[in-house]
């Protein structure tokens, strides 16, 4: 489990800010690994060994490994266990419904003695209202990333949508925050937004943020760090594609950590920019 004070101390320390995604797909990773018993774990566990000095975070997409059926909840499982203690781990699934079941859905992903997984965080989405999210809130410690303005192009469908409280994304973030503090609640927001993270910040000025969309999806984490970095950092910028497929040969992995690398040492520089560094 990562509390905020230790996630900010591991960015410091690691001048680095990066979610390392593990969208682990078996048509897509390197052929040698399917003589192994278990390739997706395989594959996760070279990801990790290679870029784990390197992020913070990790982020196992829920999807990735659903759509395997019982190994590929097996492969979930061992890839959570693998997960190196000092980075934040996010299972996610972006999950929503009623409360009975949002308590189920919490058990699944936080509940290791009864599941096999303790994630410290879940992606969820916000559609339900209070009653979908306050179950995973029952878990001490543990973070919530809920949804607020994505990097799909269909953000635009309903997140900006002018409602009584202001646009959609904007009155999901300001009910949210009445829900927990900054030490739990997380929010994601796509890096393609660029310039809207100035307004995202009048809303959520201490939360930690969720960024994907780097790399495969070109959003310009200049941009993100412009306009999103607060004076604790308050990103975690997530890269999958771009770093776990950047080869599928044998050099995968060094591949990956050189993708990674890419990413620290801009991030290192941003955050020396803001005068971000260990105490
Ligand atoms: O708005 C969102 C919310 C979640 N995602 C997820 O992040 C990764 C991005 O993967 P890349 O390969 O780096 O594009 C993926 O798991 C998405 O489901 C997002 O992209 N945008």
């Amino acid at each position: 489990m990562l509390s905020r004070q230790q996630l900010i101390d591991q960015i410091k320390q690691k001048k680095s800010f990066l979610c390392v995604g593990l969208d682990t797909d078996l048509e897509k990773i390197p052929a040698f690994l399917h003589n192994y018993a278990d390739p997706i774990f395989e594959f996760n566990k070279r990801i990790i060994d290679a870029t784990r000095d390197l992020c913070v975070a990790y982020k196992p997409n829920a999807a990735f490994y659903e759509s395997y059926g019982v190994k590929g909840l097996q492969s979930l499982i061992s890839t959570y266990e693998y997960l190196p203690k000092d980075c934040l781990s996010i299972i996610d699934a972006k999950r929503g419904d009623i409360g009975n079941t949002s308590d189920r859905y919490a058990r699944a992903f936080f509940d290791e003695a009864a599941t096999g997984m303790g994630f410290d965080a879940i992606t969820i989405t916000p559609y339900m209202g209070h009653d979908s999210i306050t179950p995973y809130l029952a878990y001490e410690g543990k973070w919530v990333i809920i949804l607020a303005l994505t990097s799909s192009v269909g953000s635009k469908d309903f997140q900006y949508l002018q409602t009584n409280e202001g646009l959609l994304h904007e009155a999901v973030i300001n009910k949210c925050n009445t829900l927990a503090g900054t030490d739990r609640i997380m929010f994601v927001v796509g890096a393609t937004k660029g310039a809207e993270f100035e307004n995202i910040r009048k809303h959520a000025p201490h939360n930690f943020l969720l960024v994907p969309g780097v790399g495969a999806q070109g959003g310009s984490l200049e941009d993100v760090c412009r306009y999103g970095m607060t004076p604790e950092c308050g990103l975690l910028v997530n890269a999958s594609r771009s770093i776990i497929y950047a080869s599928n040969g044998e050099d995968f992995a060094d591949a990956a950590r050189a993708e990674a690398l890419k990413l620290q040492q801009q991030m290192a520089e941003e955050l020396e920019k803001a005068g971000i560094s260990p105490s």
